[in-house]
């Protein structure tokens, strides 16, 4: 039998094939697809002392443009290889063709051009401030880079999330060791020769391979030469991280869980609010931080609204990444698969009414070896349930009634969340105004997942710390110092 493809790691401009190795399977069918290398204390050790010697080296004293023109042609290395980082995204998380092909490959490509070009666009605040004597202070801002930035990324949107800090860290002027899943590492494998072709300088860009506790991903947020991290995943890993870096007192980013409302009030348009109900919910198999869990329907369309929901949750086709008209690939393993299950179980438990799924799809070829699960709606369960206020991240929703907007805003606001909410109303005053009530840190009114990378992007209370996006991604990334000259 021939060896598996090795994803290497990439430390201080070199492929390293050195180490233990883990598996990369398929949530499609369970086979083996590649192996990967598992960076050591030592070999991440290597790889924060590279990303530390850089910024001393020719980097240091590289422009803003010219790193802007590093990055482009680090996207245009990107474009040249659609295909293969396609496939390389297809392969380790199951997703239709057209999702990576239309969501993937562009935002990735899109992240290190927009953060590029604004790096260079960015300008500084000053200010002249007379003195009681007559005289007169200048102040101004000056930005430098924070240093070592550790990135860790997750499995729902491997490149997308991965490329989504690396572009500005390094727009920056930082350097980075980027730690992605182990569940999925083969594009970041194949961003590491993109990078190395397109010449960043050795030590710049890093990448080690591994888990979290006791592993590369512990070793790398423990390196006391990092000066921050940006992090996106579980809410108590993010706490465990938090806790990893406190010592040192290191800046971090947050982008955790969510447990996200939609509300859909009786006057919105009835069709168009269905289908973004239903993409919300299911999209990417409801595997982003983003997707609805949590749905409130007035209670005048409430009935008329779980018939249509649950028609578009049946219409939905589960099946291989390139099959034609394929809606929902599988989970990301078979281990979340049972975390998934293990709710459907529960929500019968706590007493919910299954409108739609609650099991695995029957293929009766490979699949059956693969991590699906059907698209699942439920109602009837009460607030406090645990199916209504823990983060499942499956193509799972649970509908409520509700009668006033006051009543709508407490539930929705009742969660140890605070991600996202999609309203869906045809009065724009009443969006207005419940948009600013809601706690979450991403509002969108009559859409869902709609992104313009210059607004802020990040979640309150235990969905994040901070935010990324437009200067917010330009001010966490930078050392901001203010310079005061007597005149
Ligand atoms: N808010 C957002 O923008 C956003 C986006 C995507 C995913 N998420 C969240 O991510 C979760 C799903 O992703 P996941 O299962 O990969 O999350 P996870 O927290 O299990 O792992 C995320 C990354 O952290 C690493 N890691 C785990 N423990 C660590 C530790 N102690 N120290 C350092 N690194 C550690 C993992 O190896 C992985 O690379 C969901 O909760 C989802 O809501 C949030
Ligand atoms: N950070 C972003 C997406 C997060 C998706 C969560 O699963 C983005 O779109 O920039």
């Amino acid at each position: 039998m021939s060896r598996p493809a090795l994803l290497p790691l990439y430390i201080n401009g070199r492929f390293e094939e050195e180490g233990a190795r883990f598996d990369n399977i398929s949530p499609v069918d369970g086979r083996l697809l590649s192996q990967a290398v598992e960076a050591d204390a030592a070999q991440v050790a290597r790889a924060v002392q590279a990303a530390s010697d850089a910024l001393q080296g020719p980097w240091g004293r590289y422009s803003a443009p010219e790193r802007a023109a590093l990055l482009h042609k680090v996207a245009d290395g990107i474009q040249a290889r659609f295909d293969d980082f396609v496939a390389a995204e297809v392969a380790d998380t199951g997703r239709p063709l057209h999702l990576a092909r239309t969501l993937d490959l562009p935002r990735a490509i899109a992240n290190f051009r927009t953060f590029a070009d604004l790096a260079v666009a960015q300008i500084d605040d000053c200010c002249e401030t007379p003195q009681a004597d007559g005289g007169l202070l200048f102040n101004y801002t000056v930005r430098k880079p924070l240093g070592v930035v550790a990135v860790i990324a997750p499995w729902n949107l491997p490149l997308l999330l991965l490329t989504w800090k690396l572009g500005p860290a390094l727009a920056m002027g930082n350097t980075v060791v980027c730690k992605p899943s182990e569940e999925t590492p083969s594009s970041a494998a194949l961003l590491a020769e993109v990078m190395d072709k397109a010449g960043i300088p050795a030590g710049v860009f890093n990448l080690v391979h591994g888990f979290g506790p006791g592993s590369a991903g512990e070793f790398l947020t423990r390196a006391p030469q990092i000066s921050a991290v940006s992090f996106t995943g579980e809410s108590r890993t993010g706490s465990a991280i938090m806790k990893a870096v406190a010592d040192g007192v290191k800046d971090i980013s947050f982008e955790l869980g969510g447990k996200n409302a939609a509300v859909v009030f009786a006057d919105a348009d009835f069709d168009t609010a269905v289908a973004g109900v239903a993409r919300s919910s299911f999209f990417n198999t409801g595997q982003v931080c983003l997707c609805t869990e949590r749905v409130y329907v007035e209670r005048p369309i409430f009935d008329r609204f779980v018939a249509a929901l649950k028609a578009r949750a049946e219409a939905l086709k589960p099946g291989y990444p390139d099959e034609d008209g394929v809606d929902l690939g599988p989970l990301v393993s078979r281990q979340h698969r049972d975390k998934v299950l293990s709710y459907f179980a529960l929500a019968r438990e706590e007493g919910a009414v299954v409108v739609t799924g609650g099991e695995t799809p029957r293929f009766g070829d490979a699949r059956d070896q693969g991590a699906y699960v059907r698209p699942t709606i439920w109602t009837g369960l009460p607030d406090h349930a645990r199916c209504v206020r823990e983060e499942i991240f499956g193509p799972v929703c649970h509908i409520a009634p509700f009668d006033d907007e006051e009543e709508v805003l407490r539930r929705v606001n009742d969660s140890p969340y605070g991600l996202a909410c999609a309203l869906w109303t045809q009065r724009l005053d009443r969006a207005h105004r419940l948009a600013r009530r809601v706690q979450v840190g991403i509002v969108w009114v009559n859409a869902w997942y709609a992104r313009d990378l210059r607004t802020p992007f990040g979640g309150s209370k235990l969905s994040g710390l901070g935010r990324e996006g437009g200067r917010h991604s330009l001010d966490f990334y930078s050392d901001i110092s203010n310079v005061c000259v007597k005149l």
